[in-house]
């Protein structure tokens, strides 16, 4: 294994003073590393110093907004009752003051070396030393394009750009943006509109790219202006399910910023772009048709509130996870109005999960052939195994143990590999005991090469990097 350090990020604190949170995606997030070393692992862990955590361990309770928790006002004097605190409240959420920085989600590195926490408000976009676990503060976007207060979680990173969508709440649209290696200034690509005529465009967590065109999911989950005024969360969070509404993917000319194709396509529910490509299908070396892979949860909103703390820790056992498949999208740019989804490989054979993917990212906008995600050895009720789906041959290996869940499975590629596969994956699991291990698969043959084991147990984590010794 090469020298280098794997950094993975998520929520890990999930109390605060006496307050339990409610939802997986609320927790303050917790950094760990495994660095790679001579063929050594030296593990660490470390919570994000954002503003968010900073408040609560100096007041002991919630002071910002999180996914789905909202902090309760502090009552002064419990006769006095201010007319206007309903009109304050909508505005420290549309002033983005009441919003949260906790960048719980993912951590990327920056084609100059920088390395980023980010979570869906712009204002969770925090830098850390990736050794020490140091945070070294917000990363200051130069742009005045912060007003919007919300980005897609999965920026798309190279060595030279990054491209992120930042939704747009007044007008229901997305802007495509994108900032060089080196730079704190996004510049707006384009922009789409929604199609549908609800009030809020569809939820981004993610999106796709392919070598020539950035891919924007406009789902039926929606954001909505009634969820995010309200206190208490509703089954869908901040969010609204409006098939009714239709579902679409937009695609845009990354050179020009011009939509060359927007399609309605079935109704749809995901996180998790796995990645996009181009086919020429007439073979004149003009793509006609545009595929887009994704973690599509056979479109049932389920999911989100399936991922409530109290519903995971009391459902241990049943079989109550909803299915999940590889949905395969077919965007044709001639113009159609409509695109396909299809299951890319039979869902049985991953166990009926699909979520937390990686790919061999030297085939990010390319032809590829594999994805590594958590799938599921049934009964569960939360991706207990880890899968390598071979999308071409329709094959899926499976790597499970009992009781584990195991984390995202990171593929790193062997320096000078010649084959999509050759190089390892990497997952921290935790066990029924309350342990947990990092292990190492072998991208080909997904059987184990190594396993570290931690000396106590490590929470739940989300998305990763690998930052490659210099
Ligand atoms: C951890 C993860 O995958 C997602 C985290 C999402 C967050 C923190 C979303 C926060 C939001 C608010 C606090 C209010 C506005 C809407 C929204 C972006 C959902
Ligand atoms: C944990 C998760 C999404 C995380 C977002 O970043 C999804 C799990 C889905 C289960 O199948
Ligand atoms: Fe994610």
């Amino acid at each position: 294994m090469q020298n280098g350090t794997y950094l993975r990020n998520g929520p890990g604190l999930w109390n605060i003073g006496d307050h339990d949170f409610r939802h997986l995606f609320d927790g303050y997030s917790t950094l760990v590393k495994l660095q790679f070393d001579g063929g050594r692992i030296f593990a660490g862990h470390r919570l994000l110093e954002s503003d968010a955590y900073k408040a609560a361990k100096k007041h002991n309770r919630l002071c910002y907004r999180e996914f789905s928790e909202t902090p309760k006002p502090v009552i002064i004097n419990r006769n006095f009752k201010n007319p206007f605190s309903g009109i304050g409240e909508i505005v420290r959420l549309f002033s983005g003051e009441s919003l949260t920085d906790n960048a719980n989600t993912g951590v990327i590195k920056l084609g100059d070396g920088r390395v980023m926490c980010l979570t869906e408000t712009q204002k969770g976009s925090i830098l850390v030393d990736h050794e020490t676990l140091e945070t070294i503060g917000k990363f200051e976007y130069e742009d005045g394009l912060s007003d919007h207060m919300i980005q897609s979680a999965h920026p798309i990173v190279t060595e030279t750009e990054m491209w992120t969508l930042i939704p747009d709440l007044v007008k229901p649209g997305y802007r495509v943006v994108r900032m060089e290696a080196g730079s704190n200034k996004r510049e707006v690509v384009g922009r789409v509109r929604c199609r549908s005529g609800s009030w809020g465009p569809g939820w981004v967590h993610s999106f796709a790219v392919t070598e020539n065109y950035v891919v924007i999911p406009e789902m039926p989950l929606r954001y909505s202006v009634k969820n995010l005024l309200r206190a208490e969360p509703t089954p869908l969070y901040k969010f609204e399910w409006c098939p009714q509404d239709g579902a679409f993917l937009h695609v845009m000319s990354k050179l020009t910023g011009e939509v060359v194709a927007s399609v309605e396509v079935p109704a749809y529910v995901t996180f998790h772009f796995i990645n996009a490509y181009e086919e020429d299908e007439n073979g004149d070396g003009k793509a006609t048709v545009i595929i887009a892979d994704c973690c599509e949860h056979n479109a049932d909103t389920r999911i989100l509130d399936m991922l409530r703390l109290h519903t995971l820790r009391s459902s241990h056992g049943h079989d109550v996870l909803p299915d999940a498949r590889i949905g395969r999208f077919r965007i044709p740019l001639d113009g159609s109005k409509y695109g396909k989804l299809e299951t890319a490989v039979e869902a049985e054979k991953h166990g009926r999960a699909m979520d937390m993917c990686s790919i061999n990212p030297l085939y990010l906008g390319q032809k590829y052939r594999y994805v590594y995600a958590c799938g599921a050895k049934r009964p569960c009720n939360f991706p207990n195994a880890l899968s390598k789906v071979d999308i071409l041959e329709k094959k899926v290996k499976n790597w499970h143990e009992h009781g584990i869940i195991p984390s995202e499975p990171f593929f790193v590629p062997r320096p000078g590999a010649t084959h999509e596969d050759d190089g390892v994956v990497i997952s921290i699991v935790s066990e029924e005991n309350g342990g947990s291990f990092a292990i190492l698969l072998d991208g080909s043959s997904f059987e184990e090469i190594a396993r570290a084991k931690f000396p106590y147990g490590l929470p739940y984590g989300l998305h990763g990097c690998w930052i490659p010794k210099p």
